[in-house]
């Protein structure tokens, strides 16, 4: 019998709370700076439509973030039953408003609204979701863009813990747009962070399992619970998980648990770095968000308006 080499026993855990704390430290200081040269602070608008439990605490979150590093923030809230022809006309006028830099629309939205249609009325300089088509066009043909929190979040949240990527097999889970197609196409990319030969897997998949255990790298964004299982993570791999469902908890005071999307008991013995939930990638995404927003009120991607 071959010997191998023992597996990990304890988890090593990716802290993406400290990271993102980082970040923010670093774009507080370039906030300074720019406010010392007379120049007024970057203003982020978040648009929330409805009272979802999840979207009411991320905007919160991101509300604070902005008082932390010393921006100006406006929060627009509407009850769910806006109608999209009034949603767009509160889009058109935050893409005119001199005042604002970037603005987000928290998603989802009411099944009402086209979200598509949404996102392609805002105007890609101000674009700080990094949702717009011109957007994700321009990260994908390589060209200076505003990219999505979530993906980029991941690759920096890698980058500056030390991981590995370059040559590196990374299986994503989940095909939206929002997460595994774009952090897909960021992790293939020919960067100093990225560069990892990617397999894109999806509810289609078949053989997930194995390929998941060819995985030096495993990227959970399929949005289900637990549903990476210890038999399908090869000893050794790094595995960030991007999932934040709250499951209904009666023993919890909030009413809910907020699951990931990988069963952290089985997966993290093995694992020789994981994100946990809460405190990995979702800190990062509000991170990231605000780094967006600096570049947007800097004329870093776009020239100002
Ligand atoms: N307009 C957008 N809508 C949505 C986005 C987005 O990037 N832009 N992404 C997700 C939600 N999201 C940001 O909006 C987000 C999700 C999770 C976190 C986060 O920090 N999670 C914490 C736990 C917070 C909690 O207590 O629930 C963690 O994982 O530690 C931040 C942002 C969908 N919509």
């Amino acid at each position: 019998m071959t010997p191998t080499a023992p597996a990990p026993t304890a988890p090593h855990l990716i802290d993406g709370k400290q990271t993102a704390e980082d970040i923010k430290v670093e774009i507080a200081a370039a906030v300074a700076q720019l406010t010392a040269t007379g120049q007024r602070a970057p203003h982020l608008a978040a648009i929330l439509v409805g009272h979802d439990g999840g979207s009411e605490t991320y905007v919160r979150n991101k509300v604070l973030a902005c008082e932390r590093v010393g921006y100006d923030s406006t929060l627009l809230r509407f009850e769910d039953d806006i109608t999209e022809a009034d949603l767009l006309a509160q889009v058109a006028a935050l893409n005119e408003d001199p005042a604002i830099d970037g603005f987000i629309v928290q998603l989802p939205l009411p099944k009402h609204i086209d979200a598509e249609k949404v996102i392609e009325a805002v105007r890609p300089d101000k674009d700080v979701d990094g949702f717009h088509p011109m957007n994700l066009g321009r990260m994908v043909a390589g060209l200076p863009a505003l990219l999505p929190a979530t993906p980029s979040g991941i690759v920096e949240l890698m980058a500056r813990q030390g991981i590995k990527t370059s040559g590196q097999h990374c299986v994503v889970i989940g095909r939206s747009n929002i997460v595994g197609t774009p952090v897909s196409i960021l992790l293939a990319k020919n960067l100093d962070t990225a560069n990892c030969t990617v397999t894109l897997c999806h509810s289609r998949t078949k053989n997930l399992r194995e390929i998941c255990r060819q995985a030096d790298i495993i990227v959970a964004a399929i949005g289900r619970p637990e549903f990476v299982t210890g038999d399908m993570v090869k000893p050794g791999a790094v595995v960030i998980d991007v999932g934040t469902t709250r499951v209904t908890d009666a023993n919890k005071k909030s009413g809910f648990t907020l699951k990931g999307d990988v069963n952290f008991a089985e997966v993290a013995p093995l694992a020789s770095r994981i994100t946990p939930v809460p405190g990995g990638v979702g800190p990062m995404t509000i991170a990231m968000l605000l780094l967006n927003t600096l570049r947007a009120a800097t004329g870093a991607v776009y020239p100002k308006k």
